[in-house]
């Protein structure tokens, strides 16, 4: 298999299929932090452990196959180049901190682009399994099979009292995180996100934006996820972000209908103005752009636009991130030339839906 389809293809199949709520939750990740025994942490060892854990991984994992996933590659973020990372990032497959600050990190990704394990990020081993829609309870299945797979392998760090030993203290115990990733226009345009952002941060779960810590909500899109590791099953603490997020997918639900029957035309309005943006614009800034894809999904969420495929937003939004603008050119762009790239491949992608709705109404 050829690197190369890690970086040429935007979408992952994980974010291209439709999943349960899948018009407002876009994807599920549960990531599990493990450490080696016998290895300093990340955070404080020397090149040559760093060096021995990757040769670890590329001896006993790479060009694997695992059944479901398909077969598994390395990548050396030594031997990428700036883009390719960015891209990776674009696409959720590895974190802004192992792109970035992490010169001994690699990833062994599976060839549907659902697993991606992360090796010297922040901890030695951080797995992360994507799936579409609501499925917190699949992906951490597949989650524990791969990390028996892995433990087959590598003695992890564990602590009878404390679960899984980790680089911070805040993933000691179970080392996971599991999250979501939501779309919620509507929470966000009546402003009761204001509110039930701290709500939900006082149930024990964090908000972030779309890229992760730090990062923020670009085109309404917020990472719901837990904050306590420690205490609890990973069962309780999937449970329980579950019945958080279903009350969201409820609100949002309910504020939309809100918004239909007392804005309807404005919020058409909206919708349509966002869509004659897309379709037009010679320059476009990459949160401008996010914003009115945002306004489009809504629009063909509430059935006031029917021509075009939510799917073709999801690949939008990533496609025109500066990462991939820049792997389509062939190299670097000035912010400026990728505003006016980035209108140019909208309005292209869009008339494609377009004719292809056309073709499709003869
Ligand atoms: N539900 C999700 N769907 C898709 N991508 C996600 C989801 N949750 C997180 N991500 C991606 O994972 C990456 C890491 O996110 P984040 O920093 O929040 O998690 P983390 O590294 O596991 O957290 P931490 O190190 O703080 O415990 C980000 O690039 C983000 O885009």
């Amino acid at each position: 298999m050829s690197f190369e389809k890690f970086f040429n293809t935007a979408v992952s199949s994980w974010m291209s299929q439709e999943g349960p709520d899948s018009d407002i939750v876009l994807s599920s990740r549960i990531r599990l932090a493990r450490n080696i025994v016998d290895f300093q942490f990340p955070t404080v060892f020397n090149n040559e452990e760093a060096q021995q854990i990757v040769s670890l991984f590329e001896q006993t994992f790479a060009h694997r196959f695992y059944p479901s996933v398909g077969r598994f590659e390395l990548l050396k973020m030594s031997e990428l180049q700036l883009i390719e990372k960015r891209v990776l990032v674009e696409k959720h497959l590895i974190s802004p901190h192992l792109a970035e600050d992490s010169p001994f990190g690699a990833c062994l990704l599976s060839e549907n682009e659902e697993i991606s394990i992360m090796i010297n990020e922040e901890d030695h081993i951080r797995i992360q399994c994507l799936f579409p829609g609501l499925q917190l309870t699949e992906a951490l299945k597949v989650a524990n099979e791969l990390d028996d797979w892995i433990e087959e392998h590598v003695n992890y760090a564990f602590d009878e009292k404390l679960g899984y030993l980790t680089s911070c203290p805040t993933n000691v115990g179970t080392g996971m995180r599991a999250s979501v990733m939501m779309h919620l226009p509507a929470l966000v345009l009546t402003q009761q996100i204001n509110r039930i952002i701290p709500a939900i941060n006082q149930l024990g779960l964090v908000v972030r934006g779309t890229y992760g810590e730090g990062s923020e909500a670009l085109g309404n899109i917020f990472q719901i996820s837990n904050q306590i590791t420690l205490g609890k099953s990973e069962e309780d603490i999937v449970e329980d972000l579950k019945s958080v997020v279903q009350q969201l997918i409820a609100q949002e639900r309910m504020a939309r209908e809100t918004l239909v029957k007392t804005l309807n035309i404005q919020l058409e309005d909206r919708v349509f103005r966002s869509y004659g943006i897309l379709a037009n614009s010679r320059v476009i800034e990459s949160k401008e752009a996010a914003q009115c894809l945002s306004d489009v999904r809504l629009g063909i969420d509430l059935g006031y636009i029917k021509n075009i495929s939510r799917n073709i937003l999801n690949e939008l939004m990533i496609l025109t991130q500066p990462g991939f603008l820049q792997q389509y050119a062939g190299g670097v762009l000035r912010p400026e030339e990728r505003d006016v790239r980035r209108a140019a491949l909208i309005r292209e992608r869009l008339k494609m839906e377009e004719r292809k709705a056309m073709e499709g109404d003869e």
